[in-house]
């Protein structure tokens, strides 16, 4: 490179973390609840750049919380112990053997790989699911669906204790029945029973498009309620993009200021979303 184009780059640099000012002092002690999806969740490479963005949300005075996913990575397992699944409108049929499966996936592996790579970054994260100090009390969402959960009580006091101790939660998306069961939530509708019940400030879907998408196929960059229900009617929101815009109206709709469906795919997405204008993807309001 010559040092003329040097020099443009620096100042380019400087220029990006100048403007990033405003955006830093607005998001300063604010809460933002992030789903990384099991799509989103790719390479090693992605996993450690977004590790990266998380940590530096987190030294900026961002109080990250991470609820993920791992549909794909239940496949899998479910594939090698031969245990057939279906999915009807995005969620999981689950019955006793994959409630199994899908606790050990969620909790174990997945959870663990998010946990290590935010520490390997410097960051402090702890790993939970929504059965953790009571987290996420879930009923039975639909008797056709088995064990799949819909919270019905949520007590977030622990994740407030580990932000004063500068910890970063992440959660999967497990919870408790009140008889002593263990319910399936699918990722996207337990990170807005996250965001609702401490009333986040922003609500982040990451996921493996660039946004929602209208009948033509092109991302649609601001959806209001209205809109989200004809696109559905329509059949063009459909499968595993429903829990996603469900979960978008009712956090915007209980108190969360906005909620974004994020293309994970793109390097830094998150901080692009939070700290430019440049976010990308779509955004739902009430
Ligand atoms: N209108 C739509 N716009 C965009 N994606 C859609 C739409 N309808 C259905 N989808 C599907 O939803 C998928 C995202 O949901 P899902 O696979 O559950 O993601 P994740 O694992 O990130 O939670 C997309 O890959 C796409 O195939
Ligand atoms: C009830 C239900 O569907 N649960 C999901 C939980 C994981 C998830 O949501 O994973 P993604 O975000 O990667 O799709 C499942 O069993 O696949």
């Amino acid at each position: 490179m010559k040092k003329q184009d040097m020099n443009r780059d620096w100042i380019a640099t400087a220029e990006t973390l100048s403007s990033a000012l405003p955006y830093l002092q607005r998001y300063d002690g604010a809460i933002v609840v992030i789903k990384l999806g099991g799509h989103a969740m790719g390479s090693d490479e992605a996993m450690e750049t977004f590790a990266r963005d998380i940590v530096l949300m987190r030294q900026v005075g961002v109080n990250p919380v991470i609820v993920h996913g791992g549909g794909p990575m239940i496949n899998a397992m479910l594939d090698k112990l031969q245990i057939q699944s279906e999915f009807v409108d995005g969620k999981r049929v689950t019955d006793q053997a994959t409630m199994e499966v899908v606790e050990m996936v969620l909790s174990g592996v997945v959870n663990k790989r998010i946990v290590q790579a935010i520490n390997a970054q410097g960051g402090r994260a702890v790993g939970l699911s929504g059965k953790d100090a009571n987290l996420i009390t879930c009923d039975q969402a639909n008797a056709k669906l088995g064990f799949v959960g819909a919270p019905v009580q949520m007590e977030p006091q622990v994740l407030h204790d580990l932000f004063e101790k500068d910890i970063i939660p992440v959660i999967a998306p497990i919870g408790a029945g009140r008889a002593g069961e263990t319910f399936n939530i699918n990722g996207d509708t337990a990170a807005g029973a996250i965001a609702t019940a401490l009333n986040a400030d922003r609500l982040l879907l990451l996921t493996d498009v660039s946004g929602v998408k209208d009948a033509t196929g092109e991302v649609v960059t601001e959806l209001k309620a209205a809109d989200v229900e004809r696109l559905t009617a329509e059949g063009v929101i459909a499968g595993g993009m429903i829990p996603k815009t469900e979960t978008a109206l009712e956090a915007v709709r209980s108190g969360v200021r906005a909620c974004t469906i994020v293309d994970g795919r793109v390097k830094n997405a998150v901080l692009l979303e939070l700290f430019t204008d440049h976010g990308a993807g779509s955004m739902i309001r009430a």
